[in-house]
C-alpha cells in the first residue's frame, strides 16, 4: 500500500489549487454565459413543447428514510459518521446494523483526523450552500387534492392535447413508441371490479366515434378502502369524460369537472389507470406469478440473491438479475410506503429509453454507450413470495442480515414488478478496487455514460450513490462510447461499470419528458448535515431551483463530486498521495462544470482516452 498525503504536501496542493482557482475563475467569467444559462434555466423551456412534459409519478414519490437509507444499509454519511452521534433507527432491533465501512479485504482503520482535514480543506466553502434556508425547503409542499388533480388531468389532458394536434382520435404515440407497445391502451380510462383484467378492443378506442373500451381491472383497489359502487361510470357527474360526447371540449370540461369534483373517486380511477397502463406497458393482459417469471430465466432452485435496496430485492436467475419491487399494496415494506404504479410506470419507460443507448434496433448512433444497465424485460406479478425466493432471501439473509423484511409477510394480493436486467456485478459499496488505475477508470466511464445521456436525451441520474454503480472485471482493454458522433475509446484497466436504478432520473424522450418531482418530498432533502449523499441531494434541489422538470446537468457533476468524496474516503485502494491530491482537484475543478459533458474534457481523463482524446 502506497504512502499517503502528509500535511506538507497538503500545504503545497492547497497553494497550487488556489492558484489554479483563481486562474479557473478568469476562464469562467469568460465563459460565463454558458454556466450561468445552465444554472438559471428554471423558467426557460427545454427543446420540447410542453405539452409533452409528463411526470407519471403524483404521489408523493420517493419515500427515503434517511435513517434506513443510508445508516442501516451500510451508505453511512462519510463525515456524520465522524462528526455526529447519528443513531440510526432501527426498522428491527433483531437485526444487525451494518457497519458503516465499505467490506472488504484490506481494509485500513478509519482515519477520521483526515477525513476531517479533508473537508474543512477542500468543502469549506461547500458548507455555507449546504445550509439553505428554511423557506426554500419547507415552502414548496403539494396538497394531496392537488396530487390526485394534477395527475388525472395531466393523463387526460396529455390524450386532448394530441387528439387536438393530430386532428384524429388516435392515442399518443410518444410512450408506446418508446416502449414498443401497443398504442392507445394506457390512454384508456379503466373501471376496476376486482374480477378480472382484459386488455381492450385496440380497433374500437382509436376511432374518434367509438365508444371507449372500459377496462376493469381487481388489482388496483387492493388495500384501499373505495369500493366498486363509487367506480366512476360515464352517467355519473364525476365521469370521466366521454370521447363520444362534446370532442375535445367535451373532454375538457370532463377533465375540468373531474379534477375539481371527485377526490374518492379520482384516487381509485388513477390507481387503476396507473395500474393496467404499467400492465400494458409490460405487455400483460394480467400478472404473472413470480415463479412464472423466474422460471424463464433459469431453474427456480438456482436462484440466489444478490443485492438488496430500499425497495427492492435483486435475485441472480440465470445470466441474468431480477429486481423484484412490490407496489401499489398499503403494507409497509421495510419500513417504507410501497410505490406506486405511475412511479414504476416512469422507471420502466426510462429503462427502456436507456436501452436505445445501447444501439439496439436502429436507433441513434450518435450517442452511444453500454454503462447504462440494460432492461432486458419488465413483467408486472401477483402472490406471495415462493419458496425457490425464500430459500434464497433466508440464505442471503444469514450471510448479509438483510435490513430488509422477510418476504414471506407480503399477502397473497400482493404486487410486484420484476426488473430483468443484465447482471451488472457488485455495488461499488462492496465492490474491493484495486488500485488507482481501477478508480479513474470508474471515474471516466461514469462521467463520459453520463455525458452521453446528457446528449441523447437531457438524461440526470440525481440519485448516483454508491449502491447504484455497479462493477465487474472483464478482459477487454477498451471499451467504446459515441458521443455526439465522436467515438471514444476509453481505458477500462479490466474494469466494467453499470449504472442502476433510474427512480429519481430525469429523461427527454423527444417526446416527452419523464421526471419525479422531488418536490413533493421534502424528506429527501432531510439526511443529515455532513453526510456526502444527503448533501448532494440538497446541493441537487439547489442547482435546480426545486424546479425538477427542467433539464440541469449540473445535478450529474454533483454525483460525479459525490463520487469522488466516496473513493477517497471510503474506498480503500492502492494509492499514492498524488494520486489524491490528483482526485482533490479534480473535485475542486468540478465545480466550474455544468454538465458531465464539460466534465469529459478535464485533464483527469485525458490520458484515459485511448487515440481520440477529447
Ligand atoms: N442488474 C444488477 N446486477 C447486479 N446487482 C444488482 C442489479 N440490480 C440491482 N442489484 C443489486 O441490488 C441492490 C439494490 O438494487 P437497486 O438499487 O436497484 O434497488 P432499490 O430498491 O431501487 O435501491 P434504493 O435503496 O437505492 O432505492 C444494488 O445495490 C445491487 O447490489
Amino acid at each position: 500500500m502506497a504512502s499517503r498525503a502528509g500535511n506538507d504536501l497538503w500545504s503545497e496542493i492547497i497553494a497550487e489549487e488556489e492558484n489554479r482557482d483563481i486562474n479557473c475563475e478568469t476562464k469562467q467569467s469568460k465563459q460565463q454565459p454558458e454556466v450561468a444559462v445552465i444554472y438559471r434555466r428554471k423558467n426557460a423551456k427545454p427543446n420540447l413543447g410542453n405539452e409533452n412534459r409528463v411526470s407519471w409519478a403524483q404521489a408523493p414519490v420517493k419515500r427515503v428514510s434517511w435513517n434506513r437509507a443510508l445508516s442501516t444499509r451500510g451508505r453511512t454519511s462519510i463525515a456524520v459518521a465522524v462528526f455526529v452521534d447519528h443513531a440510526p433507527q432501527q426498522k428491527n432491533q433483531k437485526k444487525k446494523t451494518k457497519p458503516a465501512i465499505p467490506r472488504g479485504k484490506g481494509l485500513q482503520p478509519t482515519n477520521y483526523d483526515k477525513e476531517r482535514a479533508y473537508f474543512e480543506e477542500v468543502d469549506s466553502f461547500e458548507l455555507l450552500e449546504e445550509s439553505p434556508s428554511p423557506k426554500n425547503i419547507w415552502t414548496k409542499g403539494v396538497k394531496s387534492e392537488d396530487i390526485v388533480k394534477t395527475h388525472l388531468s395531466s393523463v387526460l389532458e396529455k390524450w386532448l392535447i394530441r387528439r387536438r394536434l393530430n386532428h384524429s382520435c388516435g392515442p399518443s404515440r410518444s410512450l408506446s413508441t418508446i416502449l414498443g407497445t401497443p398504442r392507445l391502451l394506457n390512454e384508456v380510462p379503466y373501471i376496476c371490479d376486482y374480477s378480472s383484467v382484459r386488455t381492450p378492443e385496440k380497433g374500437s378506442a382509436l376511432i374518434c366515434s367509438s365508444v371507449p373500451p372500459i377496462q376493469e381491472c381487481k388489482f388496483c383497489l387492493t388495500g384501499t378502502s373505495v369500493s366498486g359502487n363509487v367506480i366512476p361510470s360515464r352517467k355519473s357527474n364525476n365521469a370521466l369524460p366521454s370521447m363520444t360526447e362534446g370532442g375535445c371540449e367535451g373532454i375538457a370540461d370532463g377533465v375540468r369537472n373531474l379534477s375539481l369534483a371527485s377526490r374518492p373517486s379520482s384516487l381509485f380511477s388513477h390507481r387503476c389507470e396507473d395500474f393496467a397502463a404499467l400492465l400494458e406497458f409490460c405487455g400483460q393482459s394480467a400478472p404473472s406469478t413470480l415463479s412464472d417469471v423466474f422460471s424463464k430465466y433459469c431453474d427456480p432452485k438456482s436462484i440466489v440473491k444478490v443485492g438488496e435496496g430500499t425497495y427492492g430485492e435483486a435475485f441472480k436467475a440465470g445470466k441474468t438479475v431480477c429486481k423484484v419491487v412490490p407496489f401499489d399494496g398499503d403494507l409497509r415494506v421495510n419500513g417504507e410506503v410501497q410505490k406506486r404504479a405511475a412511479e414504476l410506470f416512469e422507471e420502466v419507460a426510462l429503462s427502456r429509453t436507456l436501452n436505445h443507448l445501447r444501439g439496439d434496433g436502429g436507433h441513434t448512433h450518435d450517442n452511444n454507450c453500454t454503462t447504462f444497465i440494460q432492461t432486458i424485460d419488465a413483467k408486472v406479478c401477483q402472490g406471495q413470495y415462493d419458496n425457490a425466493l425464500i430459500r434464497a432471501w433466508e440464505h442471503w439473509d444469514n450471510k448479509h442480515s438483510s435490513e430488509n423484511d422477510h418476504p414471506k409477510e407480503f399477502p397473497e394480493d400482493q404486487c410486484y414488478i420484476i426488473f430483468v436486467q443484465e447482471h451488472g456485478g457488485q455495488d461499488l459499496e462492496s465492490f474491493v478496487l484495486l488500485n488507482f488505475d481501477e478508480a479513474r477508470s470508474l471515474l471516466v466511464q461514469v462521467t463520459v455514460a453520463l455525458a452521453v445521456g446528457e446528449a441523447a436525451y437531457e438524461f440526470e441520474h440525481r440519485d448516483l450513490h454508491w449502491g447504484n454503480i455497479l462493477l465487474s472485471r472483464k478482459d477487454s482493454a477498451t471499451l467504446q462510447f459515441n458521443l455526439e458522433g465522436k467515438s471514444l475509446n476509453i481505458r477500462t484497466f479490466g474494469l466494467l461499470i453499470s449504472i442502476i436504478d433510474f427512480t429519481l432520473s430525469r429523461i427527454n424522450t423527444g417526446e416527452d419528458i419523464l421526471f419525479l418531482d422531488l418536490s413533493s418530498d421534502p424528506e429527501l432533502f432531510e439526511g443529515p448535515k455532513g453526510d456526502k449523499q444527503s448533501d448532494t441531494y440538497r446541493k441537487m434541489k439547489e442547482a435546480t431551483e426545486d424546479c425538477w422538470e427542467e433539464s440541469f446537468p449540473k445535478t450529474n457533476v454533483l454525483w460525479l463530486q459525490y463520487l469522488v468524496d466516496i473513493l477517497l474516503l471510503k474506498k480503500t485502494f492502492d494509492r499514492t498521495s498524488k494520486d489524491e491530491r490528483e482526485l482533490r482537484s479534480l473535485k475542486k475543478r468540478l465545480n466550474s462544470y455544468g454538465s458531465a459533458k464539460e466534465a469529459t474534457a478535464d485533464p483527469f481523463f485525458r490520458e484515459l482516452f485511448v487515440d481520440n482524446a477529447l
